[in-house]
């Protein structure tokens, strides 16, 4: 099934429609983007990794677990495809997919689907409208970075803290300086360096075009992802997708804080929905360069809104006594676009 999952897109699969050995899997989801190839013309990705995505979906054989997800990113100009990230706008179509393959019964008008995340190890429970007993995709929610209304799927996560990297700050520090930058080192759910745009130069407000048009500044960037690997206990991440580049400026819409993402080589057109809550919860940490930058409510649950470069996404973050992130919730649509066998 090709689904449209938050602001990205890519195909959702059954596990068993797969071949179970990873390389021969792997070689089959290349033909069926059409990687490697900047147009993907032999394919069906969309010549961006926002729309070269895979979802691997599974009934879950895990107490109180409904579905286990796992995530794959096929690269578009490379015979890459790697488990090594998550992807939280590919997630808010897992629920639907599910429901719409029997793996999980509609239960009224309202789903809850509980969702093990592979890649991470960690669970998302996804709400997916079901009036009748269907999965209906119509409804009023808007999300920047998507055109029209749709149907809700909320996406509420618990102890995405440490993910990939083992910690949420891997290194045991807030801020750490790389190649003379002043950098958080940060996994709430996607590993990610966040750091003051103005650092490298650039306002932060800068479109998409502009940014992947900036050969030099994307150069500087990719130097400190390349020195920042091992440290995150991502060990040499030349050839993945983390961890992702989150450059961050003050507000400019009333939000927390405006972010321009590289995921890693091509500038976001929105923000990762990991992405959002891992940068949303370095803006709470004391001295950080997001904190300097950031406008943040008081308050244990707080809203943020996180400013991208076509509008913004909104996170809802609970802290505990301490002032820790405890549970994430973000708002998102998804799509069913269409359903037949695909040839690899
Ligand atoms: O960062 C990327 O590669 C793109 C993502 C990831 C995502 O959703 C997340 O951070 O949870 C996306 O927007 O699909």
């Amino acid at each position: 099934m090709w689904m449209r999952g938050g602001t990205s897109k890519g195909g959702y699969f059954l596990k068993d429609d797969l071949p179970a050995d990873t390389a021969t899997r792997d070689a089959f989801l290349l033909g069926v983007m059409g990687s490697p190839d900047p147009r993907q013309i032999d394919g069906l990705g969309g010549a961006d990794p926002l729309t070269a995505k895979v979802a691997v979906v599974a009934k879950s054989t895990r107490p109180g677990i409904d579905v286990d997800y796992l995530f794959l990113q096929v690269f578009v100009d490379q015979p890459i495809v790697t488990d090594a990230q998550n992807c939280g706008n590919i997630l808010a179509g897992v629920g639907p997919f599910a429901i719409e393959r029997g793996l999980v019964a509609a239960t009224g008008d309202e789903t809850r689907v509980a969702i093990f995340m592979e890649n991470t190890g960690q669970v998302a429970v996804a709400t997916v409208q079901t009036p009748g007993g269907v999965v209906s995709y119509a409804g009023e929610a808007r999300i920047d970075g998507v055109p029209g209304a749709h149907a809700p799927v909320p996406l509420e996560f618990r102890d995405t803290a440490g993910s990939s990297c083992g910690a949420l700050l891997p290194t045991g520090n807030a801020v750490d300086v790389v190649n003379g930058v002043a950098v958080t080192l940060i996994d709430n759910g996607m590993p990610c360096v966040v750091f003051k745009a103005a650092d490298v130069g650039i306002t932060g407000y800068e479109d998409r075009d502009w940014l992947d048009a900036n050969t030099e500044l994307k150069a500087r960037i990719e130097a400190i992802r390349l020195a920042v690997g091992e440290r995150m206990n991502l060990g040499d991440v030349k050839e993945k997708s983390v961890p992702k580049m989150m450059l961050v400026a003050p507000p400019k819409n009333g939000g927390a804080v405006t972010v321009r993402s590289f995921i890693p080589h091509r500038a976001h057109a929105t923000i990762g929905v990991l992405g959002a809550v891992s940068v949303a919860t370095a803006c709470l940490l004391p001295g950080s360069p997001a904190a300097e930058v950031a406008q943040i409510p008081d308050g244990a649950r707080k809203t943020l809104s996180v400013e991208h470069p076509t509008g913004e996404m909104t996170c809802v973050l609970e802290c505990d006594a301490a002032g820790d992130v405890k549970t994430a919730a973000l708002l998102r649509t998804a799509r069913k676009l269409f359903d037949g066998v695909v040839f690899g």
